[in-house]
């Protein structure tokens, strides 16, 4: 399928995304992201949509969030010319980090970056497959800010509508342009 406008890229995206109710607990409504992964059409046409955005913004480094954001922002980088970092859950990124701790529906949780990895002249575009509470990505948010580099702009797959992240990534981001290729 020749993918060439906003509209047909949602309905091919969309249609790859798969619902799993109950998991990881009941209530839930997972949305499992494999069926796109495993299409190489439909991967392309996100690497392609998500490495313009990089493009347009002028990043100089994907930022992906563990652990579909890895999935997600590796093939971007390589796609726009330019650097991956990860973010990383507490423990895992071996060198000097910065460290964020955000709440979870229950307890709290920390995302980790090295220090090291962005400099002044760095231009970051955040990558992360979903958007739920928008608290990851409002923590990943943090994280860039406090290294010396300009945040350019946070790029998703898919917002879940029915819930606020939206508006809360929005009110942290100001300026900083939000992007969502899906809303479900
Ligand atoms: O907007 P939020 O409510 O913060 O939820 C969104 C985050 O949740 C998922 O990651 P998860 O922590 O499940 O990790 P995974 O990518 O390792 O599965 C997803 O990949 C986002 O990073
Ligand atoms: N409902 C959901 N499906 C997939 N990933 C998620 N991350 C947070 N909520 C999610």
């Amino acid at each position: 399928m020749t993918v060439s406008t906003h509209e047909e890229l949602s309905e091919l995206l969309g249609s790859r995304v798969r619902d799993i109710p109950d998991h990881p607990k009941p209530g839930i409504v997972f949305k499992d992201i494999t069926p796109l992964l495993a299409d190489p059409a439909a991967f392309a046409a996100l690497t392609e949509a998500l490495a313009a955005t990089a493009g347009r913004l002028g990043a100089t480094k994907v930022v992906g969030l563990e652990a579909r954001g890895f999935i997600l922002g590796a093939p971007v980088a390589l796609a726009a010319g330019v650097g991956f970092v990860p973010v990383r859950k507490a423990g895992k990124l071996p060198g000097a980090t910065l460290s964020q701790t955000y709440d979870l529906e229950y307890g709290s949780a920390e995302i980790e970056i090295h220090a090291e990895d962005l400099t002044a002249e760095d231009r970051v575009l955040i990558v992360d497959d979903v958007l739920a509470t928008g608290g990851t990505a409002e923590a990943a948010i943090g994280l860039v800010r406090r290294t010396p580099a300009r945040l350019v702009g946070l790029a998703v797959l898919m917002e879940l509508g029915f819930l606020p992240g939206g508006a809360r990534v929005r009110e942290a981001l100001g300026e900083v342009p939000y992007q969502a290729l899906l809303t479900v």
